[in-house]
């Protein structure tokens, strides 16, 4: 055989697992046909959280306007563009780098399995013992006439001028994430959803005093609403059409309706893949039915949301797995997430809703920010912050919160949540003061 393990795509479910095991002298090969690092380092949370901070720093200065601070900056979106492509531009070599430099193989191409020991790429041919599939997902492409003319999530992140006009179709993450941006540099903004609402998973609560914000910043929601057609117009826009004579037309469109997993390109056939249209089929050893076949990441059928974190948790697994040191189950800790408007919502372990519709089994206890002091350093008035208890035992099971800084209080609480620490328990750190860690503290129920 030519490796040991062979995994096909390098994004985090890949470079994780497979540099600390290529350090203990596995021979590993890794197969990329597109940049190395996958999307999230070249075309996915990167890119977008340089293209987000700067904007979400201005709503800080907004906030905070005559009250030591006169006067709120200009976005130069080029200007941003270009930051973002200087430290974009090179984690491809990065990611690349990463791999060569721990001795793992490097193959750039697109691979297909030839059988379930083999995988072509181009007119060569691999062996491997074990393979990994980690192929990722790309961006879901709307099956409507003139859908050739919207642009994705990875057009979006390069674009040269932002749009008089966008228009977005979808309000999960990309949707959502994308509007605030291209709201924040002054661009008018449409969503338009199938569904009646937008980010399902996050507290209903919390999402909707974030759309009231961009609406007051001007954004339109257009729920309920399946465009079925698109044409350019003769200056070069693009109308959109619906049922009951929807018509709307606009600068530019940004189909962010999901994304769809890249195994129908694999030839899994040949290898005897089980997979689905939500990813490659694994069993809790993330195995696929050919056992000495496993898959990773984005690529997997899994209820675990699929980001960064989880896949290189999954990848961390394998890589344990195979060296035999983790002989058991993948046992997934409590799952943190984070959607990137401004304000932010983040949320870990059991959901807020799920708590608020099931009393009898947690508690809920909620703090608002305007009257925490240390967040009126920034003038920060629409914070809210919600612990989850569990009734019976008085263990943190959940938390959720909507605020600028929504990212260090979730990474705070995820140890608490993960250690299912109780609420006297909580009161037992000494964090630096004044911070984020602190203030929060302060706002856990006292024993
Ligand atoms: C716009 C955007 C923003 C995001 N923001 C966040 C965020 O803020 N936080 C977060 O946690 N997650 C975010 N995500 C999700 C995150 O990027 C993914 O969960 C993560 O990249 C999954 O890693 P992966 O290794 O499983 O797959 P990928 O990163 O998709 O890597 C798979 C790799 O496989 C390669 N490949 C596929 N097929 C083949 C083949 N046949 N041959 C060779 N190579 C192949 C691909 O080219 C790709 O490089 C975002 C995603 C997008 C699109
Ligand atoms: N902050 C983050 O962690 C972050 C940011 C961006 C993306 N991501 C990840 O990337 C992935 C993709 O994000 P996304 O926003 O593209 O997907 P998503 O699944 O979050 O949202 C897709 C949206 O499109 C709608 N939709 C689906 N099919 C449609 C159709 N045929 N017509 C009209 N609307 C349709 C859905 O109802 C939903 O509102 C997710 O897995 C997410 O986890 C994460």
């Amino acid at each position: 055989m030519d490796f040991s393990v062979l995994y096909i795509g390098s994004g985090q479910a890949t470079w994780n697992g497979a540099v600390p095991l290529a350090k203990t002298g596995v021979k590993i090969g890794v197969i990329e046909e597109s940049q190395y690092g996958g999307v999230c380092s070249n075309k996915g949370c990167n890119a977008k959280i340089i293209l987000d901070k700067p904007l979400q720093l201005i709503d800080q200065i907004k906030a905070l306007q005559g009250r030591g601070l006169d006067g709120v900056p200009d976005v130069n979106w080029e200007d941003l563009m270009a930051h973002k492509h200087e430290l974009i531009v090179p984690q491809d070599q990065h990611g690349k780098d990463r791999l060569d430099n721990v001795g793992i193989t490097t193959i750039s191409g697109h691979a297909e399995f030839v059988d379930a020991h083999t995988v072509a790429v181009g007119k060569k041919t691999y062996t491997a013992d074990k393979i990994v599939i980690a192929s990722g997902m790309r961006p879901h492409r709307l099956d409507i006439p003139g859908a050739e003319h919207f642009d994705n999530s990875t057009d979006f992140l390069s674009l040269p001028h932002m749009p008089e006009h966008v228009t977005i179709l979808g309000g999960g993450f990309v949707g959502i994430e994308f509007a605030t941006i291209a709201s924040a540099v002054g661009a008018k903004v449409d969503v338009i959803t199938r569904g009646a609402d937008i980010l399902k998973q996050f507290p209903r609560e919390y999402v909707a005093s974030i759309k009231a914000d961009l609406k007051q910043a001007g954004v339109r929601f257009i729920p309920d609403m399946a465009v079925q057609s698109a044409e350019k117009t003769s200056s070069g826009q693009i109308t959109l059409n619906g049922p009951k004579g929807f018509v709307l037309t606009t600068d530019y469109v940004l189909d962010a309706t999901g994304r769809v997993p890249n195994h129908d390109q694999l030839n899994l056939e040949a290898a005897g893949v089980k997979a689905n249209a939500h990813g490659i089929e694994v069993n809790d050893y993330l195995q696929t039915n050919v056992p000495h076949i496993y898959a990773a990441g984005d690529a997997i059928d899994k209820t675990t949301p699929k980001l960064t974190p989880t896949a290189a948790f999954e990848s961390r697994y394998l890589a344990a797995k195979f060296m035999g040191t983790n002989e058991g189950p993948i046992a997934y800790p409590a799952i943190s997430e984070i959607v990137f408007t401004s304000p932010r919502i983040a949320q870990v372990g059991v959901h807020l809703d799920e708590a608020k519709a099931n009393p009898d089994k947690y508690e809920v206890v909620s703090a608002s920010y305007d009257g925490d002091w240390y967040r009126q350093v920034e003038n920060e008035q629409r914070g809210q912050l919600a612990l989850i208890f569990e009734k019976a035992n008085q263990k943190l099971v959940g938390a959720a919160e909507k605020a600028n800084a929504a990212e260090e209080t979730i990474n705070t609480i995820v140890p608490y949540v993960q250690m299912a620490l109780t609420k006297e328990e909580l009161n037992d750190f000494v964090y630096v003061f004044p911070s984020i860690a602190y203030t929060l503290q302060r706002r856990l129920p006292l024993v």
